[in-house]
Order: C-alpha cells, then structure tokens, then sequence
C-alpha cells in the first residue's frame, strides 16, 4: 500500500463473516509487528462485529483500524473506542454501499475512508470502476482525508483512482504479480503524487 512516500502495510482481518471458512486476526498481526515493528499496519476488519477487537487489534500494534460501515450500528461510537485505544479509524464501505452512507459527521470523524473496488475478500478479483464516482464524492467532501481504493487496482486502474482523489492505494496481485515490483510501487506512487499535486493548485 502506498500513501504519499510512506509504506504502510495493509493487513486483511477476517473472521469468516465475509468470506467463510477464512480467519486470519491479531495473532498473526502480533508476529508481523514483532518482525517490523516499525511498519504502520492499516487493519481492514471484514468482520460482522468490528466493535469486538478494537483491543486485540491495538495490543497486536494495529496503528489503523478500519472497519465497515455495513457491519456496525454506532460508527460513531465505534470511532471513540478506535482513538481511545490510539489508534487511527478508517470507514470502509463495500461495492453496492453508496458514498453517502458515509454521512458529513462520520467521515469528519474518522481518520481515513476506503472504497472497495472489488467486493471484500478475495484478492485477484476485477477492479469495479462503478465504484470510482465514490471516491470523488468523497474527495469532494472530505478534502483533508485520506481516502483509500483496495481491490483490483494496478498500473491499469491507478489513474482513474488517482484522478478521483483517492491517496491511499492498496494493491496484491498487480505488485505480487509484476516481474518488477519496485517498478509497479514507483509508478502508483508517481501516478497518486502527481495527481494529489494537480488537486492541490484546483
Ligand atoms: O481486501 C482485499 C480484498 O478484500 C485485498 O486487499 C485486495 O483485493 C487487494 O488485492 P488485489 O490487489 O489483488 O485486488
């Protein structure tokens, strides 16, 4: 994942919720911190119950904890016991989810917002470009924010999301895939720099 020139490492949390059968959670969170343990880990909870690991996720040295709008009742409050824990929050909202679930008083609130381009899960998965109209209305209404795109996204979908604003780029299979990675990380990071620049003089 890239954000500006930090490297943040971006780690899936899932509890079966999203896609059954799969779990991976703070344990293995714990043994990457302990092997990096300056490395700023953005937990994306596709979990039905976020509210349930805010403190297993801060005492494995989560620095970010983002969860989904779809699976909680009180974001609001869900973002209170996020910063207690001093962590940053992050609102993720899922493919069919419109941006504007995402109300003024929540993305103020929160520390970074994240579209799904692909639907929670999987990696490998075709990037949606339905879903870039969202990270404009965001970009819009939230200019300060990060704002994150994750699934499907590589040298071929980056400009789109790019030029919508999107800041924070995750992504698997273009980087894990690439016969030169160093190659495809430079060339997201110049492609967001450039169009963050561009914004900037607007
Ligand atoms: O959260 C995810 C899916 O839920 C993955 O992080 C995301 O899809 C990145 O993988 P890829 O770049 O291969 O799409």
């Amino acid at each position: 994942m890239i954000k500006g020139g930090a490297e943040w490492l971006h780690m899936d949390v899932m509890d079966g919720h999203f896609v059954p059968n799969i779990t991976m959670g703070a344990p293995i969170l714990t043994c990457v911190h302990k092997g990096i343990p300056d490395i700023f880990m953005d937990c994306h909870m596709m979990v039905a119950q976020p509210e349930k690991w805010v403190n297993d996720i801060a005492d494995a040295g989560g620095a970010l904890y983002c969860f989904h709008i779809e699976a909680t009742s009180d974001p609001l409050s869900l973002i209170t016991a996020i910063h207690a824990r001093n962590m940053k929050a992050g609102v993720a909202i899922s493919p069919d989810t419109p941006s504007n679930a995402i109300t003024d008083e929540i993305g103020e609130k929160a520390d970074m917002l994240l579209v799904m381009t692909v639907y929670p899960g999987r990696g490998g998965q075709k990037f949606l470009e339905r879903c870039v109209p969202k990270v404009a209305e965001l970009r819009s209404r939230f200019p300060e924010k990060d704002i994150e795109v994750d699934g499907g996204v590589g040298p071929k979908t980056i400009d789109v999301c790019a030029d919508a604003g999107s800041n924070v780029i995750v992504a698997g299979t273009a980087i894990f895939n690439a016969p030169n990675a160093e190659e495809v990380i430079q060339l997201l990071k110049d492609t967001v720099n450039t169009a963050q620049a561009k914004l900037a003089v607007k």
